[in-house]
């Protein structure tokens, strides 16, 4: 087969797997962003603008009229030197005109540099402070908002979003002001100097901003296009890269290489695409400012032979001219950068008005230090209405007693934990800790008195002694190898080059699944809280690491009430309470020799653990 062929087959069977896997892989794509002008969005904005506006706005007013102004002197000067100095051979005159130019020039220089300064600074402290504010409120958002929300929108929001909005706060606000100002004035010049040839001019100016704004928002969408196709190809390399080791080891490389081969044909097409819209635009304004300087010539010329006008004053024309295009050009530019920033701004506002499900009541006060009793009464809850998650649970539990909770999955064993923490509120019935509604204390006083240790512990990125002291942040060193020593996690925590100090990647790829455990354990202990939840792993593990798993637990739950999804039966075993659930609804209930006794859902499964483990050897 030759060279030229087989690179056509292998070219077809690319298309051909593409195709097949297209279908598999679906990506939300970034929203698209479109939106005409939004005053309120404006007025939003400005509130974010009103802490600065009387100190630094004046300045940026002032420096702003001076740039604007000393620009538009400068082809009177011209226009003077012509008329004046050079007709009349006058060097004096043209000398001081040089130097009035040149000290316009200087001037203009100065307070454009100033202007930039301070808007930027003003830009920034407002994106400083839209940042601030909408992180701190995602972070109070409730779990219902994540759920329903996927991490990248949100992280496309607290960044692109913003940044577009950079654009129009530092530079394009003022800009605006001061294009507004220079066009005004030009006209206003031109008119005054002669009103036919000025108003012969002007007839330009809105073709050009025609075409200068139309074209800018066709270049927009489809710089737009080639952001969507992008985000997917970030999206896929994303998936393929947390994914790598199930890809590998089911050799998925190929298709996924066809379906990233596809995103990146289609991401460089919209690239040309936009690339030679955008190269367009710069001819097309060209052309059109040609148009008004043959008119400037062709108009200008007879007027001079008719005696109306001086060639100083052609000159001044032809300059201000060139000064028109400049704020036509960059005003279209705004309009367009102006629209994305209304949608950006209404996509941020949208989570800022956000409010947390979960919302503290007015009168909540904070939990006393608590002692652990809890009571769930007759609790139901609905994730989405009319879809039951829990029903009908009554739980009592004295301080320092261990409840296992044990189930098929999404029986409602987490659900529970969740209303237990407040990460969403019960849809009837209460649940009181120490007799205390959970509903009429705050979150913070609340959550701060009960420790979760989840099945897949998060490991930050920092060091190993940063990851434990997360339970606790005011814990001395001594504090924190104490906890790593009573959950049995200092022995291979030493081990480690840098012992404490060992720098975690962030998710802890470098540890094994038991050593993320124990430290999470340490990490709960230093915490120190009344109540424990604990999502029990279901990976398995060997039986060493299972005896010091175990041996930890024990030191981690004495004389705390400790709630437990329980999946070993060794914890199982040792509960002093069992709660059986299924599809929501408590099934049965007791201790482990009632429940077995009893030969219902509890031996069943039971059974079948063990039955798996003598299988397993
Ligand atoms: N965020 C959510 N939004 C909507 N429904 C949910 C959500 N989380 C859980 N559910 C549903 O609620 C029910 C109970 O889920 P839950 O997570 O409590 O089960 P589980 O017993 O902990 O399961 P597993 O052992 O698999 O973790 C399931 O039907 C599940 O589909």
């Amino acid at each position: 087969m030759s060279g030229q062929s087989e690179q056509a087959d292998r070219g077809l069977c690319g298309e051909k797997a593409a195709e097949e896997t297209v279908n598999r892989f679906v990506y939300q794509d970034d929203e698209e962003l479109d939106k005409g002008f939004d005053w309120v969005q404006v007025k939003r904005l400005s509130k974010y603008m009103k802490p600065y506006a009387r100190q630094l706005v004046p300045i940026m007013i002032v420096m702003m009229c001076v740039g604007g102004i000393t620009k538009l002197l400068n082809p009177l000067l011209i226009a003077y030197a012509i008329d004046h100095a050079l007709k009349e051979k006058d060097g004096t005159t043209l000398l001081y005109c040089v130097l009035g130019m040149l000290g316009l020039y200087i001037i203009q220089w100065a307070a454009n540099a100033y202007r930039i300064r301070f808007t930027n600074m003003i830009g920034q402290r407002i994106i400083y402070d839209l940042r601030h504010d909408l992180f701190s409120h995602i972070q109070q958002l409730s779990f219902r908002f994540f759920d329903k929300r996927p991490a990248g929108s949100i992280l496309v929001r607290i960044t692109n979003y913003v940044n577009s909005l950079q654009d129009l706060l530092t530079n394009g606000a003022v800009n605006l002001m001061i294009d507004c100002v220079q066009l005004v004035g030009i006209i206003v010049i031109l008119l005054i100097y002669n009103v036919k040839l000025g108003a012969a001019i002007i007839v330009t100016v809105p073709i050009m901003f025609l075409i200068s704004t139309k074209l800018r928002v066709r270049i927009r969408r489809s710089w737009q296009v080639v952001s969507t196709k992008t985000s997917r190809i970030n999206a896929h390399l994303n998936e393929c890269i947390q994914g790598i080791k199930v890809t590998q080891a089911y050799t998925q490389e190929k298709p996924n290489m066809a379906y990233f081969e596809l995103m990146n044909k289609d991401n460089h097409k919209a690239w040309t695409r936009a690339s030679n819209l955008n190269q367009s635009f710069n001819p097309i304004i060209e052309v059109t400012g040609a148009i008004g300087y043959c008119i400037l010539f062709w108009f200008g010329a007879h007027l001079i032979q008719a005696g109306e006008i001086t060639i100083g004053v052609l000159v001044a024309f032809a300059t201000y001219i060139g000064h028109f295009w400049e704020p036509i050009n960059r005003l279209g530019q705004m309009y367009s950068q102006m629209l994305i920033a209304m949608a950006s701004s209404e996509r941020i506002f949208e989570f800022i008005d956000e409010q947390p499900n979960v919302a503290e009541r007015p009168a909540a006060k904070d939990l006393p230090p608590i002692r652990g009793d809890i009571d769930f009464k007759g609790v139901e809850f609905e994730y989405e209405p009319g879809r039951h998650a829990l029903k009908g649970i009554d739980l009592q539990v004295k301080a320092g007693q261990s409840i296992a909770l044990v189930g098929h999955t999404g029986s409602g064993k987490s659900t529970i934990i969740n209303l237990l923490c407040r990460f969403y509120d019960v849809t009837s019935g209460s649940i009181k800790i120490d007799r205390t509604d959970i509903r009429d204390v705050t979150i913070q006083s609340l959550r701060s008195q009960v420790g979760i240790v989840l099945q897949d512990t998060f490991i930050f990125s920092g060091t190993i002694r940063d990851n434990i002291r997360f339970g606790r942040l005011d814990a001395t060193d001594e504090e924190v190898e104490a906890a790593a020593k009573a959950v049995r996690a200092h022995e291979f925590i030493t081990s480690l080059p840098q012992g404490y100090d060992t720098e975690v990647q962030e998710r802890g790829n470098v540890l094994s699944m038991g050593q993320r455990q124990l430290l999470s354990f340490a990490r709960a202990l230093l915490a120190d809280p009344r109540v424990l939840i604990l999502d029990e792993a279901t990976a398995s593990i060997d039986t060493e690491t299972e005896l010091k798993i175990q041996e930890a637990l024990k030191t981690l739950l004495a004389g705390r009430t400790s709630f437990i999804i329980a999946h070993r039966l060794s914890t199982i075993r040792h509960a002093d309470h069992i709660l059986v659930l299924d599809h929501g609804r408590v099934m049965e209930e007791g201790d482990h020799d009632a429940l077995m006794k009893h030969q219902g859902i509890y031996h069943g499964l039971i059974q079948a653990q063990y039955r798996l483990l003598q299988e397993a050897g």
